[in-house]
């Protein structure tokens, strides 16, 4: 398998530092589709990981109930919302976002199910899937092939077991996501302790993060973070691979200061800004 180990050097050939001239209308527009009753937090979480990671702008596509909760908490961000209350029955928008994450806090609820399908056959914008969004993809495996080509799949193991089946050895695991990565034509990130991206035969490693990431809502921060960084036109491969190391940068930045316990996702959120600048302080 031999893995490519993402350590700095790997990341400062693929970071694009921010040109003096840019402005939000051309540093990318994301749409983060998340959240249900009890779980607009995880829409929270995405959509500010989303801001933090430098899109220009960001929406969020939340049920009803979210509508409130996601203007007040992020004033930075616009708000769509689903005409149901309690979670997302039909995915309806006007704007024309470069990068749709899509999942976080879903729910698997039926009518959400109906409006990730229908979703997927209309969709062709790149696409991040996380959480409850590659639960339903597992339970109905032949939308699977309708996923845009390079979509960034975000599954923890147990979502990963879902979408490949059991594994007897670390080996099987890892021959069973590559085969999956060839046939979907996607892109695979691993979460765990390390985290590693598939992109079909070609592994890579991260080398950033530690066990306070082990915290309600760390990934998704990641689905924000990733999508953030597609809708500012970075290739998916490399999205992945910068998101999956600033996320872990930002437990490591924050380890002195917060232990590994009293950390949360929110602190993921606030370091991103230190992690970015310590690429710059590299180059
Ligand atoms: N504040 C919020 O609104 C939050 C919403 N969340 C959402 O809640 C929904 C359910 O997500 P969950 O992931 O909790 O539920 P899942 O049922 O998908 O995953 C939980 C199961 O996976 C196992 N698991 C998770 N990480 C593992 C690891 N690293 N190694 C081995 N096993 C592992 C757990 O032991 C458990 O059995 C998702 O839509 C998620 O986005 C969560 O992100 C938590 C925070
Ligand atoms: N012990 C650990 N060491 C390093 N990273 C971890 C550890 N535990 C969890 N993480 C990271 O935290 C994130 C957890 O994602 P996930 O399980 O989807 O959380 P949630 O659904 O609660 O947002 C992943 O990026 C994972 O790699
Ligand atoms: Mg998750």
């Amino acid at each position: 398998m031999n893995p490519i180990y993402i350590d700095q050097n790997e990341i400062l050939k693929r970071y694009k530092p921010i040109d003096a001239h840019t402005h939000k209308g051309i540093q990318g527009h994301a749409l983060i589709i998340a959240g249900s009753y009890g779980k607009i937090g995880a829409a929270v979480l995405a959509v500010k990981g989303c801001l933090r990671t430098g899109c220009g702008l960001v929406t969020a596509f939340v049920p009803k109930c979210g509508y409130q909760i996601v203007q007040i908490a992020i004033p930075e961000a616009m708000v769509l919302t689903d005409v149901e209350k309690k979670h997302i029955s039909a995915i309806v928008f006007d704007i024309k976002p470069q990068a749709i994450g899509i999942g976080p806090g879903i729910g698997q609820e039926e009518p959400t199910q109906k409006a990730l399908h229908e979703f997927l056959i209309a969709n062709n914008i790149p696409l991040v899937v996380d959480a409850d969004a590659l639960n339903i993809l597992s339970k109905n495996r032949s939308w699977l092939t309708l996923l845009p080509s390079k979509t960034i799949l975000t599954p923890h193991p147990k979502e990963l077991e879902r979408l490949i089946g059991e594994w007897d050895s670390e080996e099987e695991k890892f021959q069973k996501t590559i085969d999956f990565s060839l046939h979907y034509d996607v892109i695979v990130v691993m979460k765990g302790a390390p985290t590693y991206i598939i992109d079909a035969e070609t592994v890579y490693r991260n080398s950033t993060g530690n066990a306070a990431l082990a915290t309600a809502g760390s990934g998704d921060v990641l689905t924000g973070i990733i999508t953030s960084l597609l809708a500012q036109s970075y290739e998916p491969i490399d999205a992945a691979i910068l998101g999956v190391y600033l996320h872990g940068l930002t437990a490591d930045i924050a380890l002195p200061e917060t232990g590994h316990q009293a950390f949360i996702a929110s602190d993921i959120i606030s370091n991103i800004g230190k992690a970015y600048l310590s690429l710059e302080n590299l180059e």
